[in-house]
């Protein structure tokens, strides 16, 4: 008599999950080689791949020792690379995904240290989006008043001014009409209507003028309007600003308290979509300290090399 059809039912013999594991463990080293070879080949930056690492430290990137990491970085040999985790105060058998905090803010330093002695600085564009009152504004005000180097560029909005918000200064506050008339004049570089409310849009000329110049231009835009900076600038990079928790987000909104309970729980639901979105951008930064998110902000406008795609 043939046996009853319950195979599945039943766990599977040790060499099957055996074989499992091996396979998975190759598939594990194959993504792993081919990140290494992404930074070696300079198709990625070891700083994004730092990124995907402290957002998944159980992710492919999250898995790399820190010394095979290192000696993927173009220049870097089995010496420097030692004399770096020293100096660092890093172990040789740590994974980026298992590096403290502070590990991980030295190790970023030393590779933004790096990228910018390596060559000519470009004039970036760096667009910073996130979601709401993840103190995108807070931190680009920061930016403002302690790195002048950095224009800030100042949107134009339909949406009334909060008290002590100055035209001209936090965004230029014009009427419906006004807006009509810059986007047929072709002066917005982008713009979005955002939280199903106001429109909000980027001078163009301001910013075009500041390249020029030499000096790097950071907007504080919406996911929508970094998605059309990217189709218009594929040079531009993307930061997305990322709350320590979804609970301090919500605590940060109704904290600030200049929306009705009715915006907040619209632009809640919006967070929850610009969430899902931050795969898309290039780098992202845990906005736990303004002081420190500003900083690593302005460093990552230093960086040279081209971030990669997904
Ligand atoms: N690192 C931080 N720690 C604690 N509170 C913060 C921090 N950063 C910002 N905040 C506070 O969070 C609130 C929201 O910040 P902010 O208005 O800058 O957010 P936002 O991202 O610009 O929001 P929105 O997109 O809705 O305009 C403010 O009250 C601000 O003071
Ligand atoms: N697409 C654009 N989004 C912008 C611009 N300026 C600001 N914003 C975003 O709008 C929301 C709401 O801002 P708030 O000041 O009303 O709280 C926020 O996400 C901003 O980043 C812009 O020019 N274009």
């Amino acid at each position: 008599m043939s046996e009853p059809r319950t195979a599945s039912l039943r766990p599977a013999p040790p060499e099957v999950d055996r074989r499992a594991a091996s396979q998975a463990a190759v598939a594990a080293r194959r993504a792993r080689a081919a990140v290494k070879a992404a930074i070696a080949a300079h198709e990625v930056s070891p700083l994004t791949v730092l990124d995907k690492a402290t957002a998944e430290p159980e992710g492919v990137e999250g898995r790399l020792r820190v010394t095979e990491f290192l000696l993927s970085v173009p220049a870097i040999g089995t010496t420097k690379m030692k004399d770096a985790l020293e100096r660092l105060a890093i172990s040789p058998a740590k994974r980026l995904g298992g590096l403290g905090r502070h590990q991980r803010l030295r190790l970023r330093e030393f590779l933004i240290e790096r990228e910018s002695r390596s060559g000519r600085q470009k004039n970036q564009l760096v667009v910073l989006a996130g979601p709401t009152a993840v103190g995108k504004g807070t931190v680009s005000t920061y930016i403002r008043e302690n790195y002048p180097d950095v224009l800030l560029s100042v949107s134009a909005t339909t949406r009334a001014p909060r008290p002590g918000e100055v035209d001209g200064v936090n965004y230029y506050f014009v009427d419906d009409a006004e807006f009509d008339r810059m986007i047929a004049d072709g002066e917005l570089l982008e713009w979005a209507t955002v939280h199903n409310a106001s429109r909000y849009g980027t001078p163009r000329t301001p910013i075009e003028r500041a390249l020029e110049a030499g000096r790097s231009v950071l907007l504080e835009i919406d996911l929508q309007g970094a998605r059309s900076v990217r189709a218009a600038m594929p040079e531009a990079r993307l930061i997305f600003l990322l709350p320590p928790t979804w609970e301090e987000l919500v605590r940060r909104l109704i904290g600030r308290g200049t929306e009705s309970a009715a915006e907040q729980q619209r632009r809640l639901e919006t967070a929850k979509i610009e969430l899902a979105a931050q795969d898309e951008f290039d780098h992202r930064v845990v906005n736990t300290d303004v002081a420190e998110a500003a900083r690593e902000v302005v460093d990552l406008m230093k960086i040279r090399t081209a971030p990669s795609r997904p």
